[in-house]
């Protein structure tokens, strides 16, 4: 039962990963009531106190409380008037400090489980961009996840700040409605009655505005996705002479988000509005209530101040409904996210990979992007990757080759088939130990934001700083990067682009080398160096004594022409597969020359 208090308390529906992240704080839920009903429990006593404090000033006696009241009136009464009035005072006092402190006390405590829940909530976000598998990104808009790591996370960490205004307020006006029937319960009558109209006139706000939420959340993602597109696009745009289309298109998106922000914002003013004219009412129709019955003055008194200090509740609450509902929408984007169900799972395997001592087979592989009905980018494909040996995975554009290097690295699952290591299926191997020994540079680099050394060391954290220029040397940047004024510490800007494509590349390639990993992969990671200097690489490569079993993506003849065997791939499918010299004379292919000239490869054996 207080399971199911504490979860339709807690932002998120019941049971939802939500509830699942920030359920560790429900146990703050009882301690926040309890320090509430503590602070409004001393304010309603001090309160309390007013009435008799009245009747001395007055030197008047209130006819009508009974029980706790009377008693205190009786006992103070027993006292003469001067010493009353300060018996009352210091112990009204005593009362607003204590409830002060406790009431301070509640508010860091609320502030500090806020905090601890918001991060948990952020942290989750963040565990679960690693814990689906890659494929969720290919489908999922950038500016969607954006938009909720970066606002909605923030919005729900607000929610919960409002439900804890919620619960603080609701118990603040439960204790005070009981003071207020001691002080007079037919007066009380007439606030309820007034609380059940406010309330009716809400419930019509909060849906409407609920409603909202949704648009709101929708139009900060397509806000998001133009901005994103804005700083990933700014070459284009330039080039092409955009900025004015882009910019209508940004404004468009900001308006539709200031549009729905606004219609919430007018939500409020209205209801906030009604509030105000229905409490005057309320008010009004009291004080005649209070005529009419005959009330004494020090009730009154009493009665007005109480109702006074919960007039505010009653506007917390109903702002503070409205906002909640405000922030519905960010709650179902974080719930979206946060929730395993419908998002192709990780990689997963248990066996710990070691050392590559055999070849690496594919076995009728078959792979389709997205949504079936698509055509398969892999169709039962099937070639053998000898080890030690460098292998060109040749074919036109979208004939699969990335398909194939993503597969290698556990980025894709096949659909059908196997992809064999040393005999072993590959979705049985520890997804983590298998990366270990992959080194991946490709042409789109993904350098992080910081320095040449963060940069190369990225797959090998704390690699000795030997280590790291013998990387550079062997990617023929080494020297580039001695003559920098700041040598390996020079932060190569966002996404590397402080740097030249080539000098990207050969950053990448150090990294990929530094490794000395069992599998290269070079998917396109030369096409940016020139041909001397890509000779120059995959020589120091060949001549250092480490024979990795490499993989080559290229369209340079030159690149090829260092490779020892070829796979040909058109639409998905094997269409032949040998040494490469082999399979050159075979089809007359454009490199032919190039490779006899450059080169003749020798078969190197697996070690
Ligand atoms: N994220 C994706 N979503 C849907 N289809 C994709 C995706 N990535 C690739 N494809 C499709 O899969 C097929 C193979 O693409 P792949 O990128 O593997 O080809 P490729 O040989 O590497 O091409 P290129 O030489 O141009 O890089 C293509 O038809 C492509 O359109």
């Amino acid at each position: 039962m207080i399971n199911r208090i504490l979860r339709a308390f807690w932002p998120g529906v019941a049971g939802s990963p939500l509830w699942a992240v920030s359920r560790r704080y429900a146990w703050a839920v009882p301690v926040v009531a309890l320090l509430s009903f503590l602070a409004t429990t001393l304010e309603g006593l001090g309160i309390g106190l007013l009435i008799p404090l009245m009747g001395t000033l007055l030197a008047t006696q209130p006819t009508e409380p009974t029980g706790l009241l009377a008693t205190t009136i009786r006992l103070a009464g027993t006292t003469d008037p001067n010493t009353r009035l300060v018996v009352f005072g210091v112990v009204i006092l005593g009362f607003v400090v204590l409830k002060s402190l406790i009431q301070a006390i509640n508010t860091m405590f609320i502030a500090w489980v806020d905090g601890r829940a918001g991060n948990d909530i952020r942290s989750a976000l963040s565990l679960q961009l690693f814990n689906v598998g890659f494929p969720f990104f290919l489908d999922e808009g950038r500016a969607r996840l954006l938009n909720i790591l970066s606002t909605e996370a923030w919005r729900v960490s607000d929610a919960l700040r409002t439900r804890f205004k919620i619960l603080v307020d609701a118990i603040s006006a439960l204790v005070f409605t009981v003071l207020l029937l001691i002080i007079n319960w037919k007066l009380t009558l007439i606030v309820v009655a007034g609380a059940v109209v406010i309330r009716t006139i809400q419930v019509n706000f909060v849906r409407r505005v609920q409603t909202m939420s949704d648009e709101v959340s929708l139009s900060n993602v397509h806000l998001a996705e133009r901005m994103v597109r804005t700083i990933d696009a700014i070459r284009a745009i330039h080039v092409f002479n955009q900025e004015e289309q882009e910019h209508r298109n940004l404004a468009v998106a900001s308006e539709g988000v200031r549009r729905s922000l606004f219609e919430i914002e007018r939500l409020s003013a209205i209801a906030w509005s009604m509030l105000e004219v229905a409490l005057a009412v309320l008010f009004i129709g009291l004080l005649i209530g209070a005529h009419l019955a005959g009330t004494s003055f020090p009730i009154l008194f009493a009665f007005m101040v109480v109702l006074y200090r919960f007039q505010p509740l009653i506007r917390g609450l109903s702002g503070a409904n409205i906002a909640l509902a405000a922030t519905e929408g960010s709650v179902r984007e974080v719930e979206w996210l946060l929730d395993p169900s419908g998002k192709p799972a990780p990689p997963r395997g248990a066996l710990s990979f070691w050392r590559l001592s055999g070849p690496i087979v594919f076995d009728r592989v078959s792979f389709t992007y997205g949504s079936a009905g698509k055509a398969p980018a892999l169709h039962q494909l099937s070639f053998t990757l000898e080890r030690g040996r460098t292998t060109a995975l040749i074919g036109r554009s979208g004939s699969g080759k990335s398909t194939v290097v993503a597969l290698l690295c556990r980025l894709i699952e096949p659909d059908e088939g196997r992809i064999l290591i040393d005999g072993v299926p590959l979705n049985e191997l520890d997804p983590r130990s298998w990366r270990a020994h992959l080194g991946l540079a490709g042409q789109d680099v993904d350098l992080i934001d910081g320095t040449i050394r963060e940069n190369i060391e990225y797959g090998e954290p704390g690699a000795a700083l030997d280590a790291i220029v013998e990387a550079a040397r062997m990617a023929d940047i080494h020297e580039f990067i001695d003559d920098l004024p700041d040598g390996y510490q020079t932060r190569v800007g966002t996404r590397g682009l402080g740097l030249s494509g080539g000098q990207r590349q050969r950053v990448g390639l150090a990294r990929a080398f530094l490794r000395r990993p069992d599998i290269l992969i070079l998917d396109e990671a030369t096409n940016a160096i020139d041909g001397l200097s890509e000779a120059a690489i995959l020589s120091l490569v060949r001549d250092s004594g480490w024979q990795p079993t490499t993989i080559v993506v290229s369209h340079h003849a030159s690149t090829l022409a260092f490779c020892d065997d070829g796979v040909v791939i058109d639409r998905g499918t094997l269409v032949e597969s040998g040494p490469l010299l082999e399979l050159a004379a075979s089809r007359n292919m454009s490199f032919a020359a190039e490779l006899n000239g450059v080169r003749q490869p020798t078969s190197r054996q697996a070690q």
